[in-house]
C-alpha cells in the first residue's frame, strides 16, 4: 500500500487523515507533519498515525499532500525543495495556490495536482475537484482520485475553475452551518427549547440534503412541493425574498472567489 504524508495536519489535513483510517487504509500507511507539537501529539494518540519531518516524509511517502494555509506555504517550499522531483506526486489542498507556484519552485518536472476538498471529508461525503498540473500524468490523476474517493465525490476539472470551486464546494459547508445555525435561532425566537430546535432543524437538514441527492427532481420543485398555497412556507419566501437572500449568496460566493484569486495573486508568474 502507497505512502500518504499530510504537510500541515490542522482543520483539513485531520479531515484527511480521519476520513482515510475511515475508509479503512492502516495508520502505518500514514504520516504527517505539523509544527505545533501538543498537536502532534494529541493527533498521534487519538489516530494512531506517527508524526515526522517534511525529509522524512520526503524519503517515505509516494504522495506529498500539503494542507497547511495558503499563506504558510513559503517556508514548506522551501524544504520541499531539495527533497522532491519528478519520482514525488505533491497534491496541494490549499485555496487560491496555483499548481505554477509548485512547479516554478521545485525541481523541473515535479508532478503536482491541485485539489479542493472539503471538511465532510470526516464522514465520508466530501467534494473534491482535482486538477492536474503541468507534469502531472493520467496515471497521476487517477492515484490522487482514488484517494479522495475513498472520502467522498470527486470531479477532475480544469484549472481555470479552481477558485469557482473554492467559493463553492469549500466553502459551500460552512454556509450550510450559518443558515441552520440561524434556522435553530429562529426556533429560539418562537421560545422552542435550544435542543428541540436542534433537533427539528438538523433533522430537516439532513432529510432535505438526501432528497437533494436521491430524487432525480430539480431543488426548485422540491421547494415547490413544500410550498402550499396560501400555506405557510410562502409567507416565508416573500420574506426571504424582501431581505435578498438569494443576492445575497451570489454575492457572498463570488466574494469567496474573489479572495482565492487573491491568495494566488503574489504567487502569480509573469
Ligand atoms: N478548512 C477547510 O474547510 C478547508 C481548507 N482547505 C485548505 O487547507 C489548508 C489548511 O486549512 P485548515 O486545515 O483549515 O487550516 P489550519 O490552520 O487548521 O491547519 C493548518 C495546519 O498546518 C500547520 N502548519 C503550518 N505550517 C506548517 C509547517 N511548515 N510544517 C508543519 N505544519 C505546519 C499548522 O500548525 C496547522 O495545524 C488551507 O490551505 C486551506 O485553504 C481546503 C478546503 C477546505
Ligand atoms: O476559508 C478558507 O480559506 C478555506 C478554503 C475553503 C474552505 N476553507
Amino acid at each position: 500500500m502507497s505512502t500518504i504524508a499530510v504537510l500541515g495536519a490542522g482543520k483539513i489535513g485531520e479531515a484527511l487523515l480521519s476520513g482515510l483510517l475511515h475508509a479503512g487504509r492502516a495508520p502505518e500507511s500514514l504520516l504527517f507533519t505539523e509544527r505545533h507539537p501538543e498537536r502532534a501529539a494529541d493527533l498521534t494518540e487519538r489516530y494512531g498515525i506517527a508524526s515526522t519531518e517534511v525529509p522524512e516524509a520526503a524519503k517515505r511517502a509516494d504522495v506529498l499532500v500539503v494542507a497547511v494555509k495558503p499563506q504558510d506555504i513559503e517556508p514548506v517550499l522551501d524544504q520541499l525543495a531539495p527533497l522532491v522531483g519528478p519520482g514525488s506526486l505533491v497534491v496541494s489542498l490549499c485555496a487560491g495556490l496555483p499548481t505554477a507556484l509548485y512547479e516554478s519552485r521545485l525541481a523541473e518536472g515535479t508532478p503536482v495536482v491541485r485539489v479542493m476538498p472539503n471538511t465532510p471529508m470526516l464522514v465520508n461525503e466530501a467534494m473534491s475537484a482535482i486538477s492536474p498540473g503541468r507534469h502531472a500524468t493520467a496515471e497521476h490523476v487517477r492515484t490522487v482520485e482514488e484517494l479522495l474517493s475513498s472520502v467522498g465525490k470527486v470531479l477532475v476539472l480544469p484549472e481555470s475553475q479552481q477558485d469557482a470551486v473554492t467559493a463553492l464546494s469549500g466553502s459551500g459547508p460552512a454556509y450550510f452551518f450559518y443558515l441552520v445555525e440561524a434556522m435553530i435561532d429562529a426556533g429560539i425566537l418562537l421560545g422552542l427549547p435550544r435542543a428541540v430546535a436542534e433537533q427539528l432543524i438538523v433533522q430537516s437538514a439532513v432529510g432535505a440534503a438526501k432528497m437533494l441527492n436521491e430524487s432525480a427532481e430539480h431543488p426548485v420543485l422540491l421547494r415547490e412541493a413544500v410550498t402550499s398555497p396560501a400555506g405557510t412556507t410562502i409567507n416565508g419566501i416573500r420574506e426571504l425574498e424582501k431581505h435578498g437572500v438569494r443576492a445575497a449568496l451570489l454575492d457572498a460566493i463570488e466574494a469567496a472567489r474573489d479572495r482565492s484569486v487573491e491568495l494566488g495573486r503574489p504567487h502569480q508568474q509573469g
